[in-house]
């Protein structure tokens, strides 16, 4: 068997252009674009570059960026009075502060202070909570992509055997929600996991969020599964590589998502479509 390649990139790109035509279709109804906030604290230059991408997406559907571009040195205060005039400001509707945030600054702290309605990366611990207990509002990016693609395959969802493999507040555990709403019968692993091996061989979906090259071997992956690498790890060469040995792995999968072009362009289309739902469920 080989897989059916997953085109993240592709279905991200229609997501955007819908968005486009209802941002369009607000505007010819004389309503307000909505507005995202992207706070970047310190040059990390991957996070630039992921700053950089999500205000360009921003851009493309009409919806308004607000760029906040902080020193590292800023102080943990600095910060979180950025985001209570963030969570003032009307024509605001999301906020995201990149992350990983410099070392003094606690993640926590800045993540419970934006508004749980404007929290369209879904991190804070009431969207999570509510996705927890079935009553999903705001979901957190990449899982919330993620099952999007998933959707996508056409494959029913309900009763397959889902393992996991990270438990991130940012993607593992989140996506365990999602998957657990969506009928499967999830497996969480970590990094205290017993016979990891086991666990991937059993899935018919698995996820993998660890940020190792290669780390599953294809071997692993059961014929039939479906196989959704989160990892983006740059290699020596200057190459792009998951955390799935992808060749041998789409070798027994039936749908496979490669890197990059899978999950990574999902994740920002997924802030766009928070962004909205922020906008029409709770600020207009
Ligand atoms: N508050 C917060 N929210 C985030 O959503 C968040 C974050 N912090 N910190 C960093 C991670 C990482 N992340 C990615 C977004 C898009 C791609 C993406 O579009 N990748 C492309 C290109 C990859 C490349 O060329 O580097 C792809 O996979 O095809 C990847 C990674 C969002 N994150």
């Amino acid at each position: 068997m080989t897989a059916q390649i997953i085109d993240g990139k592709a279905i991200a790109q229609s997501i955007r252009s819908n968005l486009k035509q209802q941002v369009a279709e607000r505007k010819q109804n004389g309503q307000r674009v909505p507005g995202l906030a992207v706070i970047l604290v310190g040059s990390d230059p991957a996070s630039q570059v992921y700053v950089g991408s999500k205000r360009r997406a921003c851009e493309e559907v009409g919806f308004e960026s607000k760029s906040f571009d902080l020193e590292t040195t800023t102080t943990e205060e600095e910060l979180l009075a950025l985001i209570d005039q963030c969570n003032d400001d009307p024509s605001i509707d999301g906020i995201l502060v990149q992350l990983p945030l410099p070392e003094h600054i606690e993640d926590s702290k800045v993540i419970e202070r934006i508004r749980p309605d404007k929290d369209v990366d879904g991190f804070h611990p009431y969207n999570v909570g509510r996705l927890a207990q079935r009553i999903p509002v705001l979901r957190s990016c990449t899982p919330k992509g993620i099952m999007t693609l998933i959707r996508s395959t056409g494959i029913d969802t309900y009763g397959l055997d889902a393992t996991i493999v990270g438990a991130s507040n940012i993607v593992g555990r989140p996506m365990t929600l999602e998957l657990l709403l969506a009928g499967c019968t999830t497996t969480t692993c970590h990094r205290f996991t017993k016979d990891l091996e086991s666990k991937v061989r059993q899935a018919d979906l698995v996820v993998v969020a660890v940020g190792k090259p290669g780390f599953i071997p294809g071997e692993w992956i059961k014929p039939g599964a479906i196989v959704i690498d989160v990892g983006i790890n740059r290699l020596e060469d200057g190459s792009l590589v998951g955390d799935v040995e992808y060749q041998a792995a789409a070798e027994r999968a039936a749908h496979i998502t490669p890197v990059p072009g899978g999950v990574g362009p999902m994740t920002i289309a997924s802030l766009l479509e928070n962004t909205l739902y922020a906008a029409e469920e709770y600020h207009d």
